[in-house]
């Protein structure tokens, strides 16, 4: 089975790789530069979502792939605060894309003013950290939380919530053939 994620963003790769990896060794895994169709810095969940899903389409489309896996990091403002968030989306060839939500933290109003200004949370993050690529490893939320969370756990979280409903949906349909 070809799985590809839309990403070269090792953060995003190597999330998906340690879920797969438990689950069958004749899994192909890859990452594909895919746009997302948004904004560089998505601003809202549901432009952030809108990210992810577009991502998983296109690189299914354009890949041959049996699974791809759309993950996009974006902003929400929620009373007043700036919270990072997280979506993730699964296409496949036999049946919707099925999405998922992942971790939200607030901002510090210091990097949330600069993002809201119109800055890219990725080099406002390296800055403030002194750090480079920061949003190819740890990730903002690495960053704020003194590295008991990186951005590679927090998408594997997602891509766990992905494929476990992927799997849900194939056994509900295996059931429903076989009372038939
Ligand atoms: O190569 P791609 O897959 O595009 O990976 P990316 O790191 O650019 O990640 P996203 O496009 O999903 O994230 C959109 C923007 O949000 C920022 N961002 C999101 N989450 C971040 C994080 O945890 N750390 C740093 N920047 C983050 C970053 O500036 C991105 O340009
Ligand atoms: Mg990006």
């Amino acid at each position: 089975m070809k799985v590809v994620v839309a990403s070269k963003n090792p953060a995003k790769i190597n999330a998906a790789a340690a879920v797969l990896q438990n689950l069958s060794t004749s899994i192909q895994l890859s990452g594909v530069e895919t746009p997302s169709g948004v904004s560089e810095q998505p601003r809202s969940d549901e432009e952030t979502l809108s990210g992810a899903v577009n991502r998983a389409e296109t690189a299914l489309r354009q890949t041959g792939a049996d699974l791809a896996i759309g993950l996009e990091g974006g902003v929400q403002e929620q009373g007043g605060v700036l919270y990072l968030c997280n979506w993730g989306a699964l296409a496949s060839h036999d049946g919707p894309v099925i999405t998922a939500g992942g971790a939200r933290i607030p901002l510090p109003e210091e990097i949330a003013r600069r993002v809201q200004a119109g800055e890219e949370l990725g080099p406002v993050m390296d800055n403030y950290a002194n750090e480079a690529g920061i949003r190819r490893h740890k990730g903002a939320v690495g960053v704020l939380t003194a590295g008991l969370v990186n951005r590679e756990s927090m998408f594997e979280h997602v891509v766990r919530l992905l494929i476990g409903q992927y799997q849900f949906r194939s056994e509900a349909v295996a059931t429903r053939v076989n009372e038939h």
